[in-house]
């Protein structure tokens, strides 16, 4: 039997009226339309597809949204003031840099991104990449939830899939999605969102030996590379869930990091690219930046 196809479009727009029902309460207790502002500097084409269809969803749910697009030969002094500017702004809720920042093989002046990160506000971070949010994340104690593994999350919930006690494959370690991803499942109880948590967790990147071998131990098994369709059918347990997290551009076509028809005869419940986890990643970015604009409008 095929595997179930998890619907992250649909639950992720589930989640994005239940953000939009929240923004008008807000709004109409007095308080401004929460902002997020998007700084894009250069051109990446998974950045394009999240820009686009973020200012969309924005829209959607009374929340506002500026994009400040900034050529890929912008300096880091540039960008550090960008950000300077959106942390002392106070109609901004919420603010995003886009990420990868382009490398010097793409025009770009090598920017290092971990210092433009350290200097977003940690109220105003509402991809949770601030040493502070990332640390709150590692106590189980979250302040923003990263909004990638955060929307995996709620799709694991919202379908009914137990992680209690099921061994979790994560392929890739970023700080955006297989490191949080990681550690969000291995976390006692649920600190991190809702009752999804203790897994049994293995973190699986370029340089583990035997990755076909270890992928096929996984109940779960969530694909975070960026290499279309790397992980074939002999790499999944029969049975197991597959969670496709790649956003690859492939002769004008978004592919994932899931060779899909294959796998979908092996598996038991697998995510579409399009239409599966990044729909949820944006829902999450809302549902992040509505709770920035409660935070600095309680004056935490
Ligand atoms: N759907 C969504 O909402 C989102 C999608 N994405 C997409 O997800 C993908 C991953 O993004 P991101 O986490 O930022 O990527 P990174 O490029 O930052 O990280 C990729 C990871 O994959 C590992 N890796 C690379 N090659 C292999 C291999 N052959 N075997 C095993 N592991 C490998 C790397 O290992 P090492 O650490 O050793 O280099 C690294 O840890 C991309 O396609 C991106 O566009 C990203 C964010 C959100
Ligand atoms: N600071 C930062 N935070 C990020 O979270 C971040 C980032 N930088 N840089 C780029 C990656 C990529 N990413 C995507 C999110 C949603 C879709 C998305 O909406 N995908 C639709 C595409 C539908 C379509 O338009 O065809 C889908 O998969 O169905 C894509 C890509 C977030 N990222």
């Amino acid at each position: 039997m095929p595997a179930t196809r998890l619907d992250g479009k649909k639950i992720a727009s589930e989640i994005r009226s239940e953000v939009a029902a929240d923004v008008e309460t807000f709004v109409s207790g007095g308080n401004h339309p929460p902002q997020l502002a998007a700084v894009l500097v250069g051109e990446d084409p998974a950045s394009q597809v999240y820009v686009r269809n973020k200012e969309r969803a924005c829209a959607k749910a009374g929340i506002a949204s500026r994009l400040d697009r900034m050529p890929a030969a912008t300096t880091q002094a540039e960008l550090l003031a960008k950000v300077a500017e959106l942390n002392s702004d106070p109609a901004v809720s919420g603010i995003l840099v886009q990420l990868p920042l382009p490398s010097k093989a793409n025009g770009g002046t090598g920017i290092d991104e971990r210092a433009v990160l350290d200097a977003i506000d940690p109220i105003k971070d509402v991809d949770a990449f601030s040493p502070v949010n990332v640390g709150l994340l590692m106590q189980g104690r979250p302040r923003f939830l990263p909004c990638t593994p955060h929307g995996i999350v709620q799709l694991l919930h919202r379908t009914g899939i137990e992680t209690s006690g099921k061994h979790v494959v994560v392929v890739g370690r970023s700080d955006i999605v297989g490191k949080p991803m990681a550690m969000m499942l291995a976390q006692k109880d649920s600190t991190c969102g809702p009752a999804v948590a203790n897994a049994t967790v293995t973190i699986a990147h370029s340089r583990t030996s035997n990755l076909t071998e270890i992928c096929r131990q996984a109940d779960i098994l969530i694909a975070a590379v960026g290499r279309p369709e790397m992980i074939t059918a002999d790499m999944i347990q029969p049975g197991a869930v597959v969670i496709d997290v790649g956003i690859n551009r492939v002769e004008d076509k978004l592919v994932g990091d899931v060779a899909f028809d294959e796998a979908e005869a092996v598996a038991s419940a697998i995510t579409p690219v399009p239409g599966g986890v990044g729909p949820l990643t944006i829902a999450m970015l809302l549902h992040n930046t509505l709770m920035a604009a409660k935070m600095q409008a309680a004056g935490k």
